[in-house]
């Protein structure tokens, strides 16, 4: 772990279960190869978790089982690590590429823009040649124009002590957000090619289908009914990501899929056992029980030590430790522990409800927007300001803001533009129309529940936990055994998951969270008159959201095209929240 990470925490802790085959799972990392360097529970990083997969894999040696590792994507965007510097992940490709990854694929923030995209091509791609699918993804290069797959559309390969013959897919789900140096084909086309329907007709023992795709979409949907026409027996397991919760989903009693999380905050565990190895066509009465089992693991050293058995003198492989140093030395160049300000009090996304003192959407609206939204030539001019809230991706802890803070809450590089002088009675709609999501979007591609964060995809309705102890208030010290809940009342908050398996799936026991959905969108009004409504107004809007705002405009009986739309801002969103945090928070927390 990095020398600035708050100690591990003690908690009760659930086993692995070991199969035959067993899988380990990062997806939607988004740059935070360092750990969570204010949250004790999720405080190893990269290095550390190169260590438990050599040592898991050692273990499995002994055992005579196999364990493979999948990553499903959006590595990048999200933390000082990658955004900070120039270009964009200087060090990150250099660091994911340590871990020794047997399936990856690509998410939807590797092509946002056109320069991420490149690098996947030029970096990922070959730094993990043979392992990195892209079942329905392609590039188009620069310099010829010529359209080709991203990496090769599947691998089949034999695991190395059981012998399992699997067959490995690599899918993104159908995402239109790309920058026009990628082509992703929607899944439903990408399935009815003649490759894939020839992949789905292969003698294997097991088919793995990962995919940056969330578990319960309509794109897995389809994959799974494809292989079940071809292969109505052959076990399947999926391994999600995008919606950056853990989750698990059960398509029939031989196809499963895991989900890891987000942020480095989960390692994916999944365990299959009573498969058939090595060519055998496999005990019936054996592969009738065949067994799936999942795990959630809270990314820290203390879970890392428990599940290996082993302790801080003989956990950490030189490897692991070479690469924490590696990502020391990227953090310390880029000074990503410096001071902008410090936060009074914490800001939460999704953990307080909107409005509220304690939202950080409430705060940006309410304090933020109205200062950075301003275009000097027209700052008198009354005017609404929107962004969606799915722009802030974390919440802001009480105390030290820094330049990896700053990544951390809002990554991306979207400006503010603005129609100019629309008349107020139809401008006033947008936020309604946008945050009802309704009909208006219905026969758009346009999802209006897209623009909040990605979480509350799978979660609509607010969770409110009984009181828990403050968060601040964890112990460091050793992890002790699973115990019933009534011996553990100091339980520190955390995920407790509800799958399709039920409730036991967290490898260490929390207390629950509260989560609150909020809106698509928010609105600051600004410069208002003293008294009435004015006529007209500057309608001013986070770049992101420019299509939605257009549509919904027109719903507004306004119809404006892309002509109207101006720059408003020459600066990102973030640049301008991070100078309100240096003017309007202290520096001496
Ligand atoms: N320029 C951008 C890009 C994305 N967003 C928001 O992020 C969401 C996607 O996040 P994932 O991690 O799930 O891929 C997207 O739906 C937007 O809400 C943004 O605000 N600006």
């Amino acid at each position: 772990e990095q020398p600035e990470a708050p100690s591990p925490v003690a908690a009760p802790m659930r086993d692995l279960p070991w199969g035959q085959l067993n899988f380990m799972q990062t997806t939607d990392t988004h740059g935070w190869h360092a750990g969570h360097l204010q949250e004790a529970q999720y405080s190893a990083d990269w290095g550390d978790y190169i260590s438990f997969a050599e040592r898991m894999r050692e273990k499995a040696d002994g055992l005579g089982a196999d364990v493979l590792l999948i990553d499903t994507g959006d590595r990048i965007e999200g933390n000082g690590l990658y955004d900070s510097t120039t270009p964009k992940g200087k060090y990150l490709y250099d660091i994911v590429k340590e871990q020794d990854i047997d399936v990856i694929c690509t998410g939807n923030h590797e092509l946002y823009q056109t320069d991420a995209a490149d690098r996947e091509y030029d970096a990922t791609v070959p730094n993990f040649k043979g392992n990195y699918l892209a079942s329905n993804l392609d590039y188009i290069k620069p310099k010829t124009g010529e359209q080709v797959p991203m990496a090769q559309r599947y691998r089949k390969f034999t695991t190395k002590n059981q012998g399992i013959r699997i067959v490995a897919f690599g899918f993104l789900f159908d995402f239109t957000g790309n920058a026009n140096n990628t082509v992703v084909q929607p899944v439903e086309k990408t399935i009815k090619e003649k490759w894939f329907q020839d992949a789905i007709r292969e003698d294997v023992d097991l088919f793995v289908v990962i995919g940056h795709v969330t578990l319960n979409g309509p794109e897995y949907k389809a994959i799974f009914k494809a292989i079940r026409s071809q292969k109505w027996d052959t076990p399947i397991q999926f391994f999600g990501g995008h919606s950056h919760i853990r989750n698990y989903a059960k398509y029939d009693s031989k196809a499963y899929g895991l989900q890891a999380g987000r942020y480095m905050e989960t390692i994916g565990w999944m365990s299959i056992d009573g498969i058939s190895g090595k060519g055998k066509k496999g005990d019936p009465k054996e592969l009738a029980s065949m067994s799936f089992k999942r795990r959630y693991i809270d990314n820290n050293l203390f879970g890392y030590y428990y599940h290996t058995g082993l302790n801080e003198t003989t956990f950490s492989t030189e490897h692991g430790k070479n690469v924490s140093k590696q990502i020391h030395a990227a953090r310390k160049a880029e000074n990503l522990d410096e001071l902008y300000g410090c936060a009074p009090k914490d800001l939460w996304l999704n953990r307080a409800p909107y409005p509220s003192n304690d939202s950080l959407v409430t705060w940006l609206e309410t304090e933020v927007i109205p200062v950075i939204a301003v275009k000097e030539d027209r700052k008198d001019v009354p005017r609404l300001a929107l962004t969606n809230t799915g722009a802030m991706r974390f919440d802001i802890f009480k105390g030290a803001f820094t330049r990896d803070t700053t990544y951390i809450v809002s990554p991306f590089v979207s400006k503010f533009l603005y129609i100019k002088e629309v008349p107020y009675k139809s401008a006033k709609q947008v936020l309604k129309i946008i945050n009802s999501g309704g009909d208006v979007f219905a026969f758009s591609d346009l999802e209006a529940s897209s623009l909040a964060p990605p979480e509350q995809i799978a979660i609509k309705s607010a969770t409110i936990a009984p009181s828990t102890p403050n968060q601040n208030s964890y112990q460091a010290g050793s992890q002790s055994p699973l115990m019933s809940s009534s011996s553990t009342p100091d339980l520190i908050p955390g995920y407790t998951t509800k799958d399709a398996a039920g409730d036991d799936g967290d490898d260490t026991l929390h207390a629950p969270i509260s989560f609150y959905p909020i809106p698509n969108v928010v609105q600051s009004a600004i410069a208002m008159p003293a008294e009435g409504d004015p006529e007209k107004v500057d309608l001013v809007f986070i770049d992101f959201i420019k299509p939605w705002v257009l549509l919904a405009l027109r719903f507004a009986g306004q119809i404006y095209g892309e002509q109207d739309v101006e720059t408003y801002t020459e600066e990102t969103m973030t640049e301008r929240m991070v100078d309100w945090i240096r003017e309007n928070w202290k520096q001496d927390c």
